[in-house]
């Protein structure tokens, strides 16, 4: 147990929906629950699809909403939301008394650090993308501190009180547990993993199972896919596979991803901040299609740190087809000994001690 001046140390987080920004929030609630602090959760009603595994001692939903929707209509709706959110903040800051809170972008973060700023807690961001994200860049002029996962964080605003300091992309114990894990051997079978994340699997239910089919069947018969289908698109898949000799084990979300990264020979995923970290951090191979629709395009950012120091290959959803993708896994399938080389250099930027070093700046703010 810890006590701040006299209460016991709690720190207050908030992510919004997807995997991206939940999963480094609860990287984070980890760290501080291993060093005797309690953790109270801000997200939404999607983020609460995270929340069963969420080490958090209560979890606060509040209403958030996207203030850039086009529609006059739809602008007021979200500054109810953004009202009714702050409110709900206001009330969870009053009960708790946090010694400081940490926003990892997504909606519900703009009313959970405006009330941490009326309420004189102070509190820091975390931006996981080498674009800083929207409600990131809202609030970050205030923030204690903002830290940062890539080397370089384009559109930090210009007027930033806080340090702004580079901490990596903490990842969940689970990633951590098989970090550096060696690479398998490619001998016989060739395990590929295939995931989109939070939007974008489509296109690879679109491309993949076609540019694989076009392999020759020697190579084919040696595959195992794992791919992160839709519920409407897995029939249409399967059966390719199936038609083209390929084992393949399809769902829409895999809890054990961190075991089946471990097993992968290559992976073609898209370039979400935790998605890159991740392959960093096991050290594995990778195609990388950034999504064309990211904000700023903030994944092509996150890709090329990847693909800079050697460890993935980057193909742009606009160039991404069957013909290509086929041919570049014909070439990777074939030469092991590039692929383990890929691994090997993946490794080499994966953030060392990213989760403690962001414990550390938060003990040493928080009061
Ligand atoms: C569409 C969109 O705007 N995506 C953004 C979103 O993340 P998004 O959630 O799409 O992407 P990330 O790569 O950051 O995270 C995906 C996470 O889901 C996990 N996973 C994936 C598939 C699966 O079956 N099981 C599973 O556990 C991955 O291991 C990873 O931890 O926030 C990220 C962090 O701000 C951004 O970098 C992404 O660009």
């Amino acid at each position: 147990m810890v006590d701040i001046e006299g209460r016991r140390a709690l720190i207050a987080l908030a992510a919004g929906g997807t995997g991206g920004h939940m999963f480094p929030a609860e990287a984070l609630a980890e760290e501080m629950k291993r060093r005797g602090w309690r953790v109270l959760l801000f997200t939404d009603d999607r983020g609460m699809r995270f929340g069963d595994s969420f080490p958090a001692d209560e979890i606060v939903t509040l209403q958030a909403a996207n203030p850039n929707v086009p529609g006059a209509r739809a602008k007021v709706g979200a500054a109810f939301a953004m009202t009714g959110g702050i409110i709900t903040a206001l009330q969870a800051y009053r009960r708790h008394k946090p010694s400081i809170a940490v926003g990892f972008g997504g909606y519900p973060s703009a009313p959970a650090m405006a009330g941490a700023r009326i309420m004189k807690v102070p509190y820091g961001v975390h931006e996981q993308n080498a674009v800083i994200g929207r409600v990131n860049r809202l609030v970050a002029p205030q923030a204690r501190f903002v830290a940062h996962a890539f080397p370089m964080l384009e559109r930090l605003p210009a007027r930033v009180r806080g340090e702004v300091i580079e901490t990596g992309n903490p990842v969940r114990d689970a990633i951590r547990a098989v970090a550096g894990s060696p690479y398998p051997d490619a001998s016989d079978r060739l395990n590929l993993l295939v995931f989109g994340g939070s939007q974008g699997a489509s296109l690879f239910s679109r491309i993949v199972p076609d540019a694989l089919a076009a392999l020759p069947a020697e190579l084919r018969q040696r595959i195992s896919v794992t791919q992160q289908v839709r519920d409407e698109e897995k029939d249409q898949v399967a059966a390719t596979y199936q038609g083209a000799g390929i084992e393949a084990d399809l769902a829409p979300f895999f809890k054990d991803i961190p075991a089946r990264l471990t097993a992968a020979h290559l992976v073609i995923a898209r370039a979400g901040a935790s998605s890159v970290t991740e392959l960093a951090t096991v050290g594995r191979p990778s195609i990388l299609v950034p999504l064309g629709i990211a904000m700023d395009d903030h994944q092509t950012g996150n890709a090329s740190v990847l693909v800079a120091a050697g460890g993935a290959d980057m193909i742009p959803e606009r160039q991404f087809d069957a013909n290509v993708l086929s041919a570049r896994l014909g070439e990777l399938l074939t030469d092991p000994g590039r692929l383990a080389q890929m691994a090997a250099a993946a490794s080499t930027i994966a953030p060392d001690q990213a989760v403690s070093r962001l414990a550390d700046i938060v003990t040493r703010l928080a009061r």
